[in-house]
């Protein structure tokens, strides 16, 4: 059932002052209202082609829990949907809450989940690298995933074996083979929206492509990404949770479906 119980956290230094972008008309997340969305019939399937040998490792960035890819080459790509050309994936994360009632930054009618997974893709036909992509326009598509309770899910229990070793910010692991598109859930249906990076810089580069069906995991592994730190190794330990930024206004945006 869907928990409307408000989310009065105390959330990271990040977010203690809201930071606000001068002039930010496209920011994320929001609220995706099912009603106020609009059909958009030549909105195709996204297609992800992800090689799970371009791996490289899994780190702790002191906000989420990073695997990043080998994007030197055309290997690990997302390509159709509302995208003009291929993206080239760089990087996965998750947000999740303190316990189960919250913890997605993306709402579905005021719905919260407990954990939201980001997949970062950078337009590689348009810049010449991540950093420069993640200043433009339409340099980037993450594709967001929603989690929920239920079983457990198999392919991420690898992942989830290997957090203890990135418990503190900056620790990074080898981890060198993963199949992303095993978190993508089985539904192709999803909504698509402009907006921004939810962590600084905010920048406004995002295509957002929002699955519409989450995926399953079981309360023992989202445990495992509570047992995250903040906090670097030496510091007051600090529990990674609640890393989600708050809901921002939609301004004039339409979030397109791919579905009716
Ligand atoms: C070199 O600059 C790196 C800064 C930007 N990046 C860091 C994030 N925290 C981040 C968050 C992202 S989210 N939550 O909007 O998907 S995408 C993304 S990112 O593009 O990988
Ligand atoms: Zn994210």
């Amino acid at each position: 059932g869907c928990s409307y119980k408000l989310r009065n956290v105390d959330l990271h230094p990040l977010w203690k002052g809201e930071i606000d972008v001068p002039g930010g008309s496209r920011q994320s997340p929001i609220n995706i209202r099912i009603r106020d969305s609009v059909f958009h019939p030549q909105l195709a399937p996204v297609h992800t082609q992800y090689d799970p040998n371009t791996c490289l490792h899994i780190w702790n960035n002191g906000y989420s829990f990073f695997v990043e890819f080998d994007d030197s080459t055309d290997k690990s790509i997302v390509s159709g949907g509302p995208l003009e050309n291929p993206f080239r994936l760089k990087q996965f994360h998750f947000h999740w809450g303190r316990n189960n009632d919250w913890g997605s930054e993306h709402t579905v009618d005021s719905r919260v989940f407990p954990a939201e997974l980001h997949l970062v893709h950078w337009n590689c036909s348009k810049y010449r690298t991540f950093e420069e992509a993640i200043m433009e326009p339409n340099g980037l598509a993450v594709i967001g995933v929603f989690l929920k309770i239920g079983k457990q899910h198999e392919k991420l229990q690898k992942l989830v074996d290997i957090l203890p070793s990135v418990r503190y910010k900056d620790a990074l692991t080898e981890f060198n083979y993963f199949d992303a598109s095993c978190l993508l859930p089985s539904c192709v249906d999803y909504w698509t929206y402009s907006g921004s990076l939810t962590t600084p810089p905010l920048t406004e580069s995002v295509t957002w492509i929002i699955m519409k069906k989450p995926i399953e995991v079981d309360h023992s592994q989202l445990a495992v990404f509570r047992s995250l730190l903040f906090t670097a190794v030496g510091e007051e330990e600090k529990y990674m949770v609640d890393n989600f930024r708050p809901l921002q206004p939609i301004m004039n945006r339409t979030v397109h479906s791919s579905f009716e």
